[in-house]
């Protein structure tokens, strides 16, 4: 599939890259870059560590679904955070507005990238238990329009992928 859409949203479990691969691709498409972490921080004047210390997860997810609805009208690549397409309206909102690329890891590869990293609160509790959560979220993620595979693959070489897949 080739896409010329003008919204990009970037999917996938923590440490996929979505973060550091969506800034790239932005620079390399001549678009915008959000990433939704970082808006909603700005926004809540709170890092995610605290909102989620302060209010727990059902309210980040809250905050997170808001954030998506009001960068759904730019135009621009969306890294999005692991967790917005457990909900449902997060996924019809994002296929209806742009084009959903999943970016794919096998969870011990993701797992090594995030679990010395204190940013993300629920990569701080035990292995299995997050083991699960990658297996649960699985469906949800498979549902995107496009899925790259980055095992083994640099930064870089995801945004060359990416790009394969535009018109020009
Ligand atoms: N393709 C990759 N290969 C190796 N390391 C990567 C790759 N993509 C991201 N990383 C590293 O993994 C960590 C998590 O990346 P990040 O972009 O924040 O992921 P996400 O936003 O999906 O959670 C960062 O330290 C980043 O440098
Ligand atoms: O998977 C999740 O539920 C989360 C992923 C994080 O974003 P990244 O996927 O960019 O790490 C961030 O939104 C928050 O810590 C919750
Ligand atoms: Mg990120």
């Amino acid at each position: 599939m080739k896409t010329s859409k003008k919204t990009i949203y970037l999917t996938g479990f923590m440490g996929a890259g979505k973060s550091t691969v969506g800034k790239l691709l932005a620079q390399k498409l001549g678009l915008g870059f959000i990433d939704l972490d970082e808006y909603i921080e700005e926004k809540s004047g709170k890092t995610i560590p605290e909102i989620f210390t302060d209010s727990g997860e059902a309210c980040f997810r809250n905050l997170e679904s808001e954030a998506l609805r009001e960068v759904s009208v730019k135009t621009a690549v969306i890294s999005t955070g692991g967790g917005v397409t457990e909900k449902e309206e997060n996924r019809k909102l994002m296929k209806r507005t742009g084009t959903v690329f999943f970016l794919d890891a096998p969870f011990y590869v993701l797992y090594e990238r995030i679990r010395d990293d204190k940013s993300r609160p629920l990569a701080r509790g035990e292995k299995e238990v997050l083991r699960e959560r990658y297996e649960n979220r699985r469906p949800g993620y498979e549902w995107a329009a496009l899925t790259l595979d980055t095992k083994g693959c640099s930064p870089y070489e995801v945004v060359q992928k990416a790009l394969q897949h535009f018109d020009e």
